[in-house]
């Protein structure tokens, strides 16, 4: 229970690997407030995690709107008294070929990855400072934020962007006893990977399952990576062991990316 007594918001929390963060920090004894886009799928959330005994709340918002993300922490700070940890989670892919990418596709997941993750960081580190508490800011990010793959490349581009908004966040808000890291999976068979697999058909004629399955079988460990291995990289992060470490973006994928 080394997080007892404390608030956590985790974004994009209404599934996959934000949800699994958002019970492992209550198993940790934590509250969630817990945030997305996708309201109807929140509310299960919600009743996961009051069923291990932790306070929840839920907030519809889009990471992308700045106003609504600071909407979001005051929110959690005034319904739970004080917010501890920040889990910017939230995000999105798209699989498309440098030569083909277009505007629309770039200003999206632009809007959602990297500006939702300055938001948060932004709003959580104010909301820090107005307590006079220490913080922890903990940021998606990817083994595709140390390495780039065909295909993926403006989507890789954005975790690259988040290691770098990670490492100037850690470096201007230590004096203030705020840590700001991230974690970096490999490939975790959510949503994300069913809709990677399903473009890579399209985008080279790969069969369905070929793409997930050539990446799996490049893992050293052997599998797949599971949200709750993600979901253990954040609890450290986000617990006092880890108080030392700061301005990290710490690999998690089995054996594929080595730094
Ligand atoms: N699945 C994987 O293999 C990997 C995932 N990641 C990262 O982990 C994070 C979570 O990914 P998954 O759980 O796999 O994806 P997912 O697609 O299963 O879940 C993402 C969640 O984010 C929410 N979301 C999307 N746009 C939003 C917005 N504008 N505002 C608020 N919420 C929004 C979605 O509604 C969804 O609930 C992402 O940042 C992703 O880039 C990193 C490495 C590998
Ligand atoms: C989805 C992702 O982050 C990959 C392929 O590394």
């Amino acid at each position: 229970m080394s997080l007892s007594g404390k608030t956590a918001i985790v974004t994009g929390a209404a599934q996959g690997i934000g949800r699994s963060i958002a019970l492992r920090l209550a198993q940790d004894g934590a509250n969630i407030v817990l945030t997305d886009v996708k309201t109807d799928k929140l509310a299960v959330v919600v009743k996961e995690v009051e069923a291990l005994g932790r306070k929840a709340l839920a907030v519809t918002a889009d990471v992308g709107d700045r106003e609504q993300v600071y909407a979001m922490v005051q929110q959690a700070a005034d319904t739970m008294g004080q917010v501890d940890i920040m889990v910017n989670n939230a995000g999105i892919v798209q699989v498309s070929s440098i030569l083909d990418a277009t505007p629309e596709e770039v200003e999206t997941i632009y809007r959602i990855n990297v500006q939702g993750t300055l938001w948060g960081i932004q709003a959580a580190a104010k909301a820090f400072k107005a307590q006079g508490t220490p913080g922890k800011i903990i940021n998606a990010c990817s083994m595709a934020g140390h390495e780039s793959f065909p295909l993926l490349g403006v989507y890789c581009s954005t975790k690259f962007a988040i290691r770098a908004l990670t490492q100037t966040a850690a470096k201007e808000l230590g004096s203030l006893g705020i840590t700001v890291n991230a974690y970096c999976p490999g490939i975790v068979g959510t949503d994300m990977w069913d809709f990677i697999d399903r473009r890579m058909v399209e985008e080279t004629g790969a069969k369905p399952r070929e793409t997930y399955n050539k990446f799996v079988g490049g893992i050293a460990l052997g599998r797949a990576e599971t949200p709750e291995d993600v979901a253990a990289l954040v609890a450290f992060l986000a617990r006092p062991d880890s108080n030392y470490i700061t301005g990290q973006s710490i690999i998690t994928d089995g054996g594929i990316v080595y730094r």
